[in-house]
């Protein structure tokens, strides 16, 4: 039977205000559930998605329009109104009367008043929507990039202070963005060249990675859908952002090494040091949670890893097993996630200022324990999917200060080959930051917003 699109869009809508799942999840549960086509998965993904980018101002819109009190509308019909106003206002395919009929009729089952009440806000908003305002943008600027963009007030504030106006402006927009699919090709099993082969076959459009040799940048679906690529579960590929590739490649292993990974599900960048090191050496993919083990182990048994040891191990603790062992320790750090927003748009409305300052001495504590494991002349990686100086230079800065036997690698730039480097400056994108530090943005470079700082032990 086929499914109704926008009401399954609904039911994901409810679930993710009620169980407070993540969209991502919600939405895999629902496309594992039903039997839908591409098309309706799309249409489902772009609506549900949607309205969770944009759902301050679609409630700033709905709180002016509407003749009931915010608090008192329906809970269900918030979400209706918050899907049509979406469609109307930003998915210029659907045409308005389609986008408030089939509104109205959801509301209908509710109760026919419903309808009636969903049928009138929608309405007056195709006729009004131009003499909306928004707070004043000379006035009241961090409030009225807020409203615009869907960003609570009090990131926008944090991030004007640190980038300035214009340029949160270009982010919080391309925060609303969706995101390429990037996959890293999986050498151990197959060249770049005879996976592109195969790609073209089941009619995928994809480019390579400006960034990363190996990497490809999937043009003709979206992050959701990797699972239909052809050779996924061959394991032909690792699913990845090229930000976070570059903790791999920043990492030079070699064939042979020692590498501890205390923060490594689901194992991104485990896999891909354990590739670089063509299946040698060992890789301790360390986690806190156990149920994240198996992320990992169902990566590494899938890519044909042979030298990576999954562990649960709190990253706080000191393993004096490991003490002087390693030549390379990732530090993917837990953070804030505010440089995944186009990702998971969630996680904008899920943080406070509380939270972030007690990641911040978490994040210290994981660094100091970690860099124990380095041998001398040994790579330590600090990394975070965030943007915030208070989890990232903040953090370098005090490890560095208390900890003199570490210095910062002066080339973060030099892995990168002259012919890249060359395309990268064509194409006006800076890599090597004035703090050594690498910062990549959505607005400026593309990628998630990530950071990755490279010290090397001097001993
Ligand atoms: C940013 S994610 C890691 C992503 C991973 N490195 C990758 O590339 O796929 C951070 C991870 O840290 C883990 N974590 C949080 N607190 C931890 C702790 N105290 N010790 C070890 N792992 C921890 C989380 O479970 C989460 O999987």
């Amino acid at each position: 039977m086929k499914i109704n699109a926008r009401k399954m869009a609904l039911r994901i809508l409810g679930q993710i205000d009620t169980e407070k799942s993540f969209s991502h999840i919600a939405l895999n549960r629902y496309f594992d559930q039903y039997d839908m086509d591409s098309v309706d998965r799309r249409f489902i993904s772009y609506l549900v998605l949607g309205v969770l980018e944009n759902k301050m101002l679609l409630d700033f819109y709905i709180r002016k329009l509407s003749k009931l009190r915010f608090g008192k509308i329906h809970h269900e019909v918030v979400n209706i109104l918050r899907m049509g106003l979406y469609q109307i206002e930003f998915m210029s395919k659907v045409p308005d009367s389609a986008a408030v009929d089939e509104c109205v009729k959801l509301a209908k089952k509710i109760s026919p008043e419903q309808g009636k009440y969903v049928n009138g806000v929608l309405r007056t908003f195709i006729r009004e929507k131009n003499k909306i305002e928004l707070p004043d943008a000379k006035r009241h600027p961090s409030t009225h990039l807020s409203i615009l963009y869907s960003h609570p007030e009090w990131l926008v504030e944090r991030w004007i202070a640190q980038f300035g106006k214009n340029f949160t402006e270009t982010l919080l927009k391309a925060n609303n963005n969706r995101p390429n699919l990037i996959i890293r090709v999986n050498p151990l099993k197959i060249t770049v060249s005879s996976l592109q082969k195969r790609l073209d076959e089941a009619g995928v459009v994809y480019e390579p990675s400006l960034y990363i040799k190996d990497a490809l940048v999937i043009k003709s679906l979206n992050a959701l859908s990797f699972e239909t690529l052809p050779g996924f579960e061959e394991g032909l590929f690792q699913v990845q952002d090229e930000s976070s590739m570059f903790v791999g490649i920043l990492s030079d292993v070699k064939a042979g090494q020692t590498v501890v990974d205390v923060c490594a599900a689901p194992g991104g960048k485990a896999t891909h040091v354990a590739q670089l090191m063509n299946n040698t050496g060992v890789v301790y993919a360390r986690d806190l949670h156990e149920h994240k083990l198996s992320l990992i182990m169902e990566n590494v048994e899938r890519l044909g890893l042979k030298n990576v040891k999954a562990q649960v191990f709190d990253a706080a603790l000191f393993d004096k097993e490991l003490e002087h062992k390693a030549d390379v320790v990732l530090v993917d750090a837990p953070c804030s996630g505010l440089g995944i927003i186009r990702r998971k748009p969630d996680i904008k409305y899920n943080k406070s200022i509380e939270e972030l300052a007690g990641l911040s001495d978490l994040q210290k504590r994981i660094l100091s324990t970690s860099s124990e494991y380095v041998k001398d002349q040994g790579t330590l990686i600090y990394s975070t999917c965030t943007l915030n100086l208070e989890e990232n230079e903040a953090v370098v800065n005090w490890f560095l200060e208390h900890h003199p036997k570490f210095r910062l690698d002066r080339d973060q730039g030099g892995h990168l080959s002259k012919a890249r480097r060359m395309l990268l400056t064509e194409k006006g994108i800076d890599l090597v930051m004035d703090t050594e530090m690498l910062k990549l943005f959505p607005n400026k470079h593309g990628t998630d917003g990530f950071f990755i700082a490279k010290m090397i032990k001097i001993g």
